[in-house]
């Protein structure tokens, strides 16, 4: 029953309308080259290094829709949000512990354009003119192509590197998994009860992440010099 009822949501019809290109940002060459364990270390760390600092602005962006949960929400809808805010600041110690594994020097790094393309548009998702349907439903999005993409890399017939295994457990995991479904809950409801003006909006920012992540991972995989 659920199945039936699940696939009438706004996020599951939006899936379907841009299958191709969510594909594209979930079975990307850079995560099939983790799976099949076929991957250059200079790749990972150079995804690693970007990564961090996208990740500082996912910080801002979680903040400003924690921000904006309206009042009258179950506590639970706040209490997700706090989890995914809280989620991240042991993200953030991760990274800087996996940095050092990796000799990697976190505070040189230079941002590359596609990142910074990303980081300006959760600036502006951040923004007050972005109702928190739209701001919930991007937030969903960032975190299930992630989850999806990294998911196949623990699949049982995945070849994935025994150093890259902790890695790919963080967004792969059937408790991320789990979390990013409550995230989709919060996201319909707030789409349900959005004006059509908002669902627009929301669709629009849909598609961007889409394209944004698929950017973000040709970025990853492409290693200069
Ligand atoms: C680019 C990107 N998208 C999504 C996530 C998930 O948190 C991340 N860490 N980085």
């Amino acid at each position: 029953m659920s199945g039936q009822l699940e696939n009438r949501t706004l996020t599951a019809e939006w899936l379907r309308q841009n299958h191709e290109l969510y594909t594209a940002a979930t079975n990307h060459s850079f995560i099939k080259s983790i799976r099949d364990g076929t991957i250059d270390v200079n790749n990972f760390k150079h995804w690693m290094e970007q990564d961090y600092h996208f990740v500082r602005e996912l910080v801002r962006f979680v903040a400003s829709v924690l921000q904006k949960v309206p009042r009258n929400a179950p506590e639970h809808d706040l209490d997700v949000i706090l989890g995914g805010l809280t989620a991240l600041e042991s993200e953030i110690t991760w990274f800087r512990k996996e940095a050092n594994f990796w000799q990697i020097f976190l505070e040189r790094v230079t941002l590359l354009q596609p990142n910074k393309d990303y980081c300006e548009f959760l600036k502006e998702l951040e923004r007050e003119d972005t109702p928190y349907a739209a701001a919930v439903t991007a937030f969903w999005l960032i975190e299930l192509v992630y989850c999806a993409s990294f998911m196949s890399c623990l699949e049982e017939d995945a070849k994935t590197p025994y150093e890259l295994v902790s890695t790919v457990k963080r967004w792969g995991s059937p408790e991320f998994h789990q979390y990013t479904l409550s995230l989709k809950k919060l996201a319909d409801k707030a789409l349900e009860n959005a004006s059509d003006a908002e669902q627009k909006q929301a669709q629009k920012i849909f598609v961007r992440i889409l394209e944004l992540e698929l950017k973000f991972w040709d970025m990853a995989g492409f290693v200069l010099g």
